[in-house]
Parts: structure tokens; sequence; C-alpha cells
């Protein structure tokens, strides 16, 4: 089943088409790459699909139980909606500890008021403390638990990028999407983060999209990619027929 379909997409700065008539349709559980030299209209297209931006003409729909309309997007309605995101330059509450950066993903999805948090009742309690269990468990799977009390613009690179995708993941997303996850990480890290996201998509049953510079990670977890260049979509397909695509080596080497 299709989570997700766009049609038609297009989005222009002034004179700058940065996305032109995109089509696709993404698959429930799939993990999809989304690839291309500098400048193709990655992340203004991921801009579109998370309500940052309202597209110029076309539309996005999200085929939840009920549908989500791109008419209806609003960055901060969409992890309500079942879509999060991590962002390509990492967006984290840098003063606030880990656990807090964490537990904050979790409370989209609290189901107390005003009034139990004003009156301290007993659903306060019994929420935040399942908040506070389950950000410890995701804690422990990012391998990141000893560091929960650390203020976060104190972690190395690669784990504020495990932090930020927990924060999202906290959010209980259908549609998880990664704005280069393995940027800044060495190798070995990309090889860990290359099976967590693995692990993560059938634990959590997420679909996941990812724009990602890693051609690795991209060729050894994604099921299907598509490839931008100038904003328009010049090919699509599992990572073999990606792989020897002449329109997609001419586009990344600028000839055959
Ligand atoms: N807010 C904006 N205002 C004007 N132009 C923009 C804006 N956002 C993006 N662009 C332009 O749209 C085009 C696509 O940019 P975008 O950042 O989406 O590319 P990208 O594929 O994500 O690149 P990179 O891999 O370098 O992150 C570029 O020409 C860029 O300058």
């Amino acid at each position: 089943m299709d989570v997700l379909t766009v049609n038609n997409l297009c989005k222009s700065f002034g004179g700058v088409k940065a996305i032109s008539n995109i089509s696709m349709s993404i698959e429930e559980g799939e993990i999809v790459g989304v690839i291309g030299p500098n400048g193709a209209g990655k992340t203004t297209f991921f801009n579109l699909l998370t309500g940052i931006y309202s597209p110029s003409s076309g539309d996005i729909t999200y085929n939840f139980k009920k549908k989500i309309l791109s008419k209806d997007f609003k960055p901060f309605k969409m992890p309500k909606y079942g879509v999060s995101r991590t962002f390509q330059n990492i967006r984290l509450f840098k003063n606030m500890s880990v656990l807090d950066n964490i537990l904050i993903g979790y409370h989209c999805n609290l189901n107390y008021g005003i009034l139990p948090s004003l009156f301290r009742l007993p659903s306060f309690y019994r929420n935040e403390k399942e908040a506070y269990e389950k950000a410890v468990e995701l804690l422990k799977i990012f391998n990141i638990y000893d560091k929960k009390d650390e203020l976060a613009k104190n972690l190395p690179y690669g784990e504020q990028r495990k932090v930020e995708i927990a924060r999202a993941l906290a959010a209980k997303p259908k549609v998880l999407l990664l704005d280069e996850p393995a940027a800044g990480m060495n190798t070995n890290e990309t090889k860990e983060l290359t099976k967590l996201i693995n692990w993560i998509k059938d634990e959590f049953s997420l679909t996941i999209i990812l724009i990602e510079h890693d051609m690795s990670l991209v060729m050894e977890i994604c099921n299907k990619i598509f490839v931008f260049d100038y904003g328009t979509l010049i090919a699509d397909g599992t990572p073999q027929e990606i792989q020897t695509n002449p329109q997609v080596i001419k586009a990344y080497l600028g000839g055959e």
C-alpha cells in the first residue's frame, strides 16, 4: 500500500525552480533514498513533505488511516499526523540534557491536558513515567544511555545525530524522514548507523525516506532510490538499477 503519493509537485523561489513536476509514490515499510548532486532540490523536497514550504503547484498526500493532504501540512502538526524528521544541520535543544531532548519528542503524544498537569493528577504521573521509560529504552537502543544527563551540545557530532533520530522516533512516527543522517560520521559510525536504521524500520514499523550523500549507506539499505537533478526526478529504481543508469552517472560525473 502506498503511504505517500506526490503528484506533479513544483516549488519555485522567484526564478529558481527548486522542484519541477516531481511525481512518485512510496510504499509502506520501504526504506527510500533521495539522492542527487548539490542543489538538486532534495532538502526543498523534504521541506515540502513536512510543511515547511507549501507547493507552488501539485500536491502531496500521506495515506494514513485518515488521508493527510499538503494543504493541511504545518510543521508543528506533522509529528501529530505521524511524520517526523531530522535536519541536515542538527537541530537539538543544545542546552538541554540528552534525556530531555528525547522526552520532548514524547510530549507530542502525551495524553493529559492542562488540569492534570497543573494539579499533578494520576494521569500526569502515569504519562510522564511511561515517557521516561520509553526514552530510556531509546537511549539504550542508540547506545547513548550513559550520556543521558549531559548537555546535548557537549556530545560528539555522531552522537548528536543519534539523539536527533531518537527524538524523531519518540514522536512515534509512521514515516521518518532523515536528512543526511550519516553526515559528519566516520566509517565505523556510518556502519553502525546503517544497521540501526534497518533495525528501527522493522522494530517501529516505519517507512523511512532518507537523503544521503554516503552511497555505501544508500546502496546497502534502500529498497528504492529516487535521483534528483536540477529539481527534476531523473531516475528511480533499485540500487542496482541506479548504479548503472547512464543519466545518473552523467548527473554525478558530468559525462558517460
Ligand atoms: N529558501 C530558498 N530561497 C531561495 N532559493 C532556495 C531556497 N531553498 C533552496 N533554494 C534553491 O533551490 C535549489 C535546491 O536547493 P536544495 O537545498 O533543496 O538542494 P539540495 O539537493 O538539498 O542540496 P545539498 O545536497 O547541497 O543540500 C538551489 O538552487 C537552492 O539555492
